[in-house]
């Protein structure tokens, strides 16, 4: 509307001809009063009771605000063109891996320090954060109670670049990472919803994208190589996040990799599996199945009483093997087969699936075919009676359900997910179980459980490396998995196996128990005992210690947990270790009598 005005005004103006410079700055008055309504009449009463013709300023102020306009036009016109075809862009989402290695390189590269947008962080961000060493963690006071809102307070925030634009130089060339985020309509299992989602973009001069994937690399190798000693574990994104097409796992934790000798298991059983997954994975193994139409799984089903080692030896496998370790329970309410085909098939190429205790959740024998073995002697006629009363009953439970939300996993569910056409080849399937007995045939059969891996309480020598081991003070780290021997060793058929691991490198070195143990000199070292022993009086305390204790009675993880509040003091476990098992027993032995006079 004013320009219109300006425009009609401007074709009535007639220039001043003179050449002063009040007629090139000064515009026309009715130039003026177009673009500000009542301008003459302002002017007309400044100049009249001030004294002071204000057509000059404002003029100028006019034609410096026009300049203005027209270079930020000009720029951003000219900049786009430039961005178009002379910079390279590469844009990394942030539920991609790539975006944490990208941040986390650009938070030590400093780029943060000369920011003027920075986003804060809490310093420590999970529990395991606390072993990094680099996080500026205070030192304890032995002396004093540990309080960790003081600890918290002394630990330093974090600094990533915020929102926006930030520029910084990586090898002599400049680069431009835009950090950004948008709220996007997507599609989800509940129907579309309004979602948060963050990106960054790289950005550098030329037409080529490889520097900027050079700098992704070495973002990458610094990531990884910090994270070589930790496994990834990843868990089912939260319902409400689960969208089609976008990623199914979210990662929930790293931490450091459990060493595999600290998995006191029988060395030999120990070996095959390590042997086992070891030749599963290598690099050439994919071919051989191919060429012979095996589908690539391989399945591992670790049984055994609860606290003996089963879930210990996957995270070890996992960490042994480098892999990222995905867990599902199989219980969680909000899991539906749909999405559990749908996260079999998003898995990376290699990696550990872990379902824990398979046999909770709803996948044991059809109950319909217990009662029937159940009542089988007695009447034939009357258990499968039943059993049809039982499967019509679930099949009105099943329909009630249907408009629930989740149905649960039935066994062909899982079944579906673990070997459906989709299902991707390469991962490592661990399965643990209480009860392997209760398991359907179908479930553990040959080709989806490969290898069985029976785990029983703690036997003597077990015992003895449970001692020893909580005794032997801490080494800077365990065997590195490259430092895992391989050897071969004869096979069931007497040919050798190629890939073998030595089975004396899987127990603990005595190297190690050699280490001189000393008095704590730092709270780093809380957990060195307090008194002097030998390396050799550990071995024999431990003999004896093992002595007193029957095989096959307790669970490793109730020996560990006896030796754990007496971690400073092995002759006080050794003393005490005869009441303390005489006490278990009989609690047991009390238990076991009351639940015989509850079912007479
Ligand atoms: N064989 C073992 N070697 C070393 N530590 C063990 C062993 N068995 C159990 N533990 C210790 O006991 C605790 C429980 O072990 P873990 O969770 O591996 O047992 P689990 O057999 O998977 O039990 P559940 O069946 O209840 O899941 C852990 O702290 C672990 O360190």
């Amino acid at each position: 509307m004013a320009i219109n005005d300006a425009l009609r005004a401007l074709k009535h103006t007639e220039l001043p001809t003179d050449n002063s410079t009040t007629s090139v700055t000064q515009l026309p008055a009715n130039i003026l009063e177009a673009f500000i309504p009542g301008y003459s009449i302002i002017s007309k009463f400044l100049l009249d009771s001030l004294g002071f013709d204000i057509t000059l300023l404002v003029s100028v102020c006019f034609l410096i605000f026009g300049l203005a306009t027209s270079l930020k036009f000009a720029w951003k016109h000219t900049s786009e063109q430039f961005n178009e075809y002379f910079m390279s862009y590469i844009r990394i989402d942030s539920d991609d891996d790539i975006y944490d290695h990208v941040m986390e390189w650009i938070r030590v590269q400093n780029v943060s320090k000369n920011s003027r947008k920075l986003m804060a962080k809490t310093g420590r961000e999970n529990a395991w954060d606390l072993v990094d060493g680099d996080m500026g963690v205070p030192e304890l006071d032995p002396s004093k109670l540990v309080n960790f809102s003081n600890w918290d307070a002394k630990v330093p925030p974090r600094f990533q670049p915020s929102f926006g634009i930030h520029r910084f130089f990586h090898n002599g060339r400049l680069f431009q990472l835009t950090r950004e985020n948008k709220h996007v309509m997507r599609d989800g299992w509940g129907g579309s919803s309004l979602r948060d989602e963050e990106n960054i973009t790289l950005t550098c001069v030329g037409r080529s994208t490889k520097p900027i994937k050079d700098l992704i690399k070495v973002a990458r190798d610094h990531y990884l190589d910090k994270e070589k000693s930790c496994t990834v574990v990843r868990r089912p994104c939260p319902k409400e996040q689960r969208g089609r097409g976008r990623t199914l796992w979210m990662k929930v934790a790293t931490r450091p990799s459990r060493p595999i000798e600290t998995v006191v298991l029988d060395h030999e059983q120990k070996n095959r599996v390590l042997v086992d997954i070891n030749e599963y994975l290598h690099p050439s193994t994919p071919r051989w199945y191919a060429n012979r139409g095996i589908p690539y799984r391989r399945g591992y089903l670790f049984h055994g009483p609860p606290g003996t080692g089963k879930s210990s030896l996957a995270w070890a496998i996992a960490g042994v093997f480098g892999l990222d370790i995905y867990c599902i329970s199989l219980v969680d309410p909000t899991l539906t087969e749909e999405d559990l085909g749908m996260m079999f098939t998003s898995l990376p190429r290699r990696c550990v699936v872990l379902l824990e205790d398979i046999d909770s959740a709803g996948l044991s024998k059809r109950q319909e075919e217990e009662t029937v073995e159940k009542l089988k002697p007695e009447d034939e006629a009357a258990a499968k009676i039943g059993a049809e009363i039982t499967r019509a009953i679930k099949s009105v439970q099943k329909d009630g359900k249907n408009n629930k939300e989740n149905q649960g996993i039935s066994l062909s569910g899982l079944l579906n997910a673990i070997d459906g056409v989709a299902s991707h080849e390469g991962r490592v399937l661990l399965m643990t179980t209480n009860f392997p007995d209760k398991l359907d045939e179908a479930l553990i059969r040959p080709g989806r459980v490969d290898m069985k891996v029976k785990f029983t309480n703690a036997t003597r020598s077990q015992i003895c490396e449970l001692f020893t081991r909580m005794y032997t003070p801490d080494t800077p780290a365990s065997l590195a998995p490259e430092q895992i021997r391989l050897g071969p060793v004869p096979r069931a058929n007497g040919t050798l196996h190629q890939a073998t691991l030595n089975g004396s490198l899987l127990q603990p070195k005595s190297a190690k128990i050699e280490d001189v143990m000393t008095p704590p000199e730092s709270p780093k070292q809380a957990n060195t005992p307090t008194t002097t022993f030998s390396p050799s009086s550990i071995e024999e305390i431990a003999v004896q210690f093992a002595d007193r204790l029957p095989e096959d009675k307790f669970t490793p993880a109730e020996v560990q947990g006896f030796l754990l509040t007496r971690k400073k003091e092995p002759m006080n476990a050794l003393e005490e270790v005869e009441a303390w098992r005489d006490g278990v027993l009989e609690a047991r032995e009390r238990k076991s009598m009351s639940k015989k006079e509850v079912v007479p």
